[in-house]
């Protein structure tokens, strides 16, 4: 959220009338569908032909190295930026019917700020003024895990407790999805834990999606249903966490099986354990496989072999 955002009131328009979500989603269809999206700034394509969908109840980590498009996918997931292509997210074309969208949307932007001077239970008095679907009591009984006061001013709290107070403002919003871009960048360990723990516990209730980029890959593993993977503006993966052991294939194997093993052009190379471990999209050759033993590749592994850069590969 930004409160600007999230606030349909705060762009002075009135409030369409609520339900376009329920009505998706009663539907059964995806909370977001894109199909050949595209998204330019000049002449530079920060996304290429994008298609993907979020069904109900899922946790999609959206990843990619700097300057993927994951900025500018959210972006363009709620209305803030102009593209080409398909994008119906919530039922609603987000350019055209951004104020009925953010009804049903929470959004934390990677610049999200909170007016320094404001008390906490300012803040929350702002928004229910703002959001038809916001609960004050709701908000309340989110901070009372944190350490957050209510009286306490934004101005004087950590960087961690601010971004607990975002979480628990948007999380007060009665939404089917919240779109989260770097939610926890410089936050140090245990902040990042208690913001996803928040996340978790207090608002993902099966039915409700949340998108949220990152770059703590191994972090963020455990608790994503789905991973969505930008590379260069371009999707190059779409796959639920438990089908990753189905349609990949690591295998460990003996160093003087390297060669027979490259000779099968796995994706990639790479020591797991002190042991050489290549990863195959798809099964290799039986020959192959013979050669060694599957392990299960992480998404840190998926994420280095699906996104490298020529120019990386030429330093390393
Ligand atoms: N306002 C803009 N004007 C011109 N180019 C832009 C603008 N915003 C982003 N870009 C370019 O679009 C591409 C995608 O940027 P984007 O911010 O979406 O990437 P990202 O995956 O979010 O990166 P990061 O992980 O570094 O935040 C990059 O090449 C970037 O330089």
């Amino acid at each position: 959220m930004s409160l600007d955002l999230n606030g349909p009131a705060a762009g002075g328009l009135p409030a369409a009338a609520p339900g376009t979500a329920d009505v998706a989603a009663s539907r059964g269809e995806p909370l977001v569908r894109a199909r050949g999206l595209r998204l330019r700034y000049g002449a530079k394509t920060a996304l290429d032909d994008v298609g993907f969908e979020i069904p109900k109840g899922r946790v999609v980590g959206l990843l990619g190295h700097n300057g993927a498009g994951k900025t500018s996918l959210m972006k363009a997931m709620v209305g803030l930026a102009a593209h080409e292509g398909e994008l119906t997210v919530l039922g609603c074309a987000p350019r055209r019917e951004r104020v009925r969208l953010l009804e049903s949307l929470c959004y934390i932007p990677d610049v999200a700020v909170l007016p320094r001077w404001a008390r906490v239970e300012q803040l929350i008095t702002l928004m229910a003024g703002l959001h038809p679907r916001f609960s004050a009591e709701r908000a309340r009984s989110l901070l009372r895990r944190t350490s957050v006061g209510l009286r306490d001013k934004v101005g004087t709290l950590s960087k961690g407790m601010v971004v607990q107070v975002h979480l628990a403002l948007v999380a007060a919003v009665d939404a089917r999805l919240m779109v989260l871009d770097e939610p926890t960048l410089g936050l140090d360990v245990l902040s990042r834990k208690a913001f996803y723990e928040m996340l978790i516990d207090e608002w993902c209730d099966g039915e409700r999606s949340v998108l949220i980029s990152t770059h703590q890959v191994e972090e963020v593993e455990a608790l994503l249903s789905d991973v969505l993977m930008l590379s260069e503006g371009r999707v190059v993966l779409d796959i639920p966490l438990a089908d990753i052991d189905e349609r990949f294939v690591a295998l460990g194997h003996d160093p003087q099986a390297a060669d027979a093993v490259a000779a099968a052009h796995p994706l990639l190379r790479y020591r797991q354990q002190g042991g050489p471990v290549a990863l195959f999209d798809g099964a290799p050759p039986p020959e192959v496989e013979r050669l060694g033993q599957r392990v299960r590749p992480s998404l840190v592994d998926l994420f280095v072999a699906l996104t490298r850069r020529p120019e990386l590969d030429r330093r390393g």
